[in-house]
């Protein structure tokens, strides 16, 4: 019992009552189990525009990006990196944005440029995702690589969430365009795959419907002889 109280000190309240569940079960692994549901069933998104100050101390940053280290990797390649933009870098990166938005839509009006460098101002903590496809490895194709960046963010938005931070996963066109991999130095077989928005959720949303897994989960068929 004492790695379920260690473990929940540091889940958010949403959490709490499904904490108080796992604590009346008697054995540690029983007792880790509900803790890990209530982790996962507990967490959602929440859109970086309303996400407030403060966000995540240096420390807590390092927790989170530590758990995102803990995703499986194949052969151990570390196919990823995170990008953290300072708050005296969101001017430049509004900037980017700005001509991002001006390449591709040339007819682009005022209010089109004001919503794309809103998205740079927004959330306490800003990191961009880079996934690595060199060196190249035959066993470990780029659809792996990719498996544990997403493994890797789905840590890192687990932990920010036990640590009572709420936090989004986004992209938009921007990131895929040649402007943005110059300006953020990607080498080659790098791509920026998302930005990470993380800071102090303002309440609890209403739970967004989930899939259930007879949804995601049947039987393999073997094909007839
Ligand atoms: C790589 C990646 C990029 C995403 N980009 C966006 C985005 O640009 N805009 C958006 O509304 N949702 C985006 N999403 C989806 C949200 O992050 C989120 O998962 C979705 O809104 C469902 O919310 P939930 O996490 O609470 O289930 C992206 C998800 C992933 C995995």
């Amino acid at each position: 019992m004492r790695r379920h109280h260690a473990a929940a000190a540091l889940i958010r309240p949403a959490a709490e009552s499904a904490m108080a569940a796992a604590d009346d079960a008697t054995d540690d692994g029983a007792d880790l189990a509900g803790l890990v549901l209530a982790l996962i069933g507990s967490r959602q998104s929440v859109m970086p525009k309303r996400l407030l100050a403060p966000g995540p101390d240096d420390a807590q940053l390092r927790q989170m990006v530590d758990a995102a280290a803990c995703a499986p990797d194949h052969r151990g390649l570390r196919p990823w990196r995170l990008v953290r933009i300072a708050d005296g870098q969101r001017a430049a990166l509004a900037d980017l944005f700005e001509a991002c938005t001006r390449e591709r839509d040339p007819a682009a009006t005022p209010d089109d440029i004001a919503r794309s460098r809103e998205k740079a101002l927004r959330a306490p903590v800003l990191l961009l995702a880079v996934l690595r496809g060199e060196p190249p490895d035959d066993d470990v194709p780029l659809v792996e690589r990719a498996i544990t960046l997403g493994a890797a963010l789905m840590n890192l938005l687990l932990a920010a969430h036990g640590m009572g931070h709420g936090a989004m996963l986004t992209s938009g066109r921007a990131v895929r365009t040649p402007r943005f991999a110059q300006a953020f130095a990607l080498a080659p077989g790098e791509q920026a795959v998302c930005f990470v928005s993380i800071g102090r959720a303002p309440a609890v949303a209403p739970r967004r419907a989930r899939g259930a897994a007879a949804d995601f989960l049947a039987d393999w068929v073997p094909p007839a002889a």
